[in-house]
C-alpha cells in the first residue's frame, strides 16, 4: 500500500486533480495561491481560499491562541494578495477535543477578529466539530476576495529574463514570525496597481520549495544570486531557503522595468526592503531543493 509521504504533497495534489478540467467561469483552478472565478462585476473577479492550521503542524498546544487566530487569517489575507487581491468574508471551521479550554477558543477569536479588522473583510460564519480525545485541534478559514480584473497576478506568467525579487527578509520564523506576521497587502496591491509583476506567490514552504514552483508553473527555470537572498537577522543561508512561513512575496518583473520599479518602490515601501535575488531563464534548473513539505519534504 501506497502512503501519502512516498508521493509528497505536490505530487498527491497533483494526482487527486489530475482530471479537473477548468470549466466555465474559473479563470484559474489548482496551482495557485488561490482559485480564480468569474464574478457578476465585470471589472473584478473572485478570489477563493481555504487553509488550515493543525495544532502540533503550524503552532505548539501551549501556544498563545490570540496569536494563532491571527496567523490562521493572515494566511488567507496572504494567499489574496498575492494574487493581486484582498478578502472579503471568511468562514471558520473548528474541530476540537472534547476537553479543549473554551478561554482558548476566545483567544483565537480575538485573534481572528484582530486580523480581520486590520485588513478588511468580515467573519461571517464557519462550522464547529470535534476530533477523537487526544487529537490536535483544526482550525481552517475559507474566504472570497477580490482583484480587480486586469491586476490578477498569477505565478504562470514568469518569462526568461524576468528578474526575480522577495520582499523582506527570509528565514527563523519559527522564532515568531510564523505567528504575527504581516501579509503583504498594500506592498502585493501596490505591485499589482503599478508595475503588474509578471508572476507573484507568497512564501510559505521556504524559497527552495516556492520559487522552484513558481518557475514550474511558468515553464522555466531561474539563475539565483545567493548572496543577495536577505536574511533575517542571525539566521544563514540555508534558513532563509528551508525554514518556510515567511509569508514575504516572490515575485518577478520584466527588466525593462526594475530601475524605475526599485526607486518608485523605496518611495512607496521605505521601511520594506526588496530584494533581486536573481533572474528567471529558459532553461530548467536545479540550484534549489528542499524547504517544506506536508507528509515528507518532496
Ligand atoms: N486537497 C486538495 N484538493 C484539491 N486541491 C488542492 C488540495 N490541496 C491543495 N490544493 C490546491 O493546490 C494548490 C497549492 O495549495 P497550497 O500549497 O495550500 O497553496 P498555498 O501554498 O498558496 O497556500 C492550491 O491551488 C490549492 O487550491
Ligand atoms: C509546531 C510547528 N512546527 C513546525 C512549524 C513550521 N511549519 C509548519 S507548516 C509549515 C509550512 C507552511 O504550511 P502549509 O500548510 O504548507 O502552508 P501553505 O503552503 O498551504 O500556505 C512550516 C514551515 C510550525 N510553524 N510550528
Ligand atoms: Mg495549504
Amino acid at each position: 500500500m501506497q502512503e501519502v509521504n512516498e508521493l509528497g504533497e505536490d505530487a498527491l495534489i497533483g494526482k487527486l486533480t489530475e482530471n479537473w478540467t477548468t470549466g466555465s467561469g474559473v479563470v484559474v483552478g489548482v496551482g495557485d495561491d488561490c482559485a480564480v472565478v468569474e464574478s457578476a462585476d465585470p471589472h473584478t473577479y473572485t478570489l477563493l481560499k481555504t487553509d488550515a492550521v493543525i495544532e502540533g503542524v503550524h503552532f505548539l498546544a501551549d501556544e498563545n491562541y490570540q496569536r494563532v487566530g491571527w496567523k490562521a487569517l493572515a494566511r488567507v489575507v496572504s494567499d489574496f494578495a498575492a494574487m493581486g487581491g484582498w478578502g472579503d468574508f471568511y468562514l471558520v471551521t473548528l474541530a476540537l477535543p472534547a476537553d479543549f479550554a473554551v478561554d482558548k477558543v476566545s483567544a483565537l477569536y480575538r485573534g481572528l477578529e484582530i486580523c480581520a479588522q486590520k485588513f478588511g473583510g468580515q467573519l461571517v460564519g464557519g462550522e464547529t466539530s470535534s476530533v477523537p480525545a487526544g487529537s490536535a485541534a483544526v482550525i481552517s478559514i475559507a474566504g472570497t476576495g477580490r482583484v480587480k480584473r486586469d491586476q490578477l497576478v498569477k505565478r504562470t506568467g514568469a518569462t526568461a529574463g524576468d528578474v526575480i525579487y522577495v520582499t523582506g527578509q527570509l528565514g527563523g520564523s519559527i522564532r515568531g514570525k510564523h505567528l504575527d506576521f504581516e501579509p503583504r497587502v498594500e506592498a502585493a496591491s501596490w505591485l499589482a496597481e503599478n508595475f503588474l509583476p509578471n508572476s507573484m506567490m507568497d512564501l510559505s514552504d521556504g524559497l527552495a520549495k516556492d520559487l522552484p514552483r513558481l518557475a514550474d508553473y511558468s515553464s522555466c527555470g531561474y539563475q539565483l544570486d545567493f548572496e543577495n537572498i536577505p536574511l533575517s537577522e542571525g539566521c544563514e543561508l540555508s534558513q532563509a531557503l528551508n525554514d518556510g512561513e515567511d509569508y514575504e512575496l516572490l515575485l518577478t518583473q520584466p527588466a525593462e522595468v526594475v530601475d524605475e520599479l526599485e526607486l518608485a518602490w523605496d518611495l512607496a515601501f521605505p521601511d520594506l526592503q526588496l530584494s533581486r535575488i536573481g533572474i528567471c531563464t529558459s532553461e530548467p534548473s536545479d540550484q534549489l531543493a528542499g524547504g517544506w513539505g506536508h507528509f515528507s519534504n518532496k
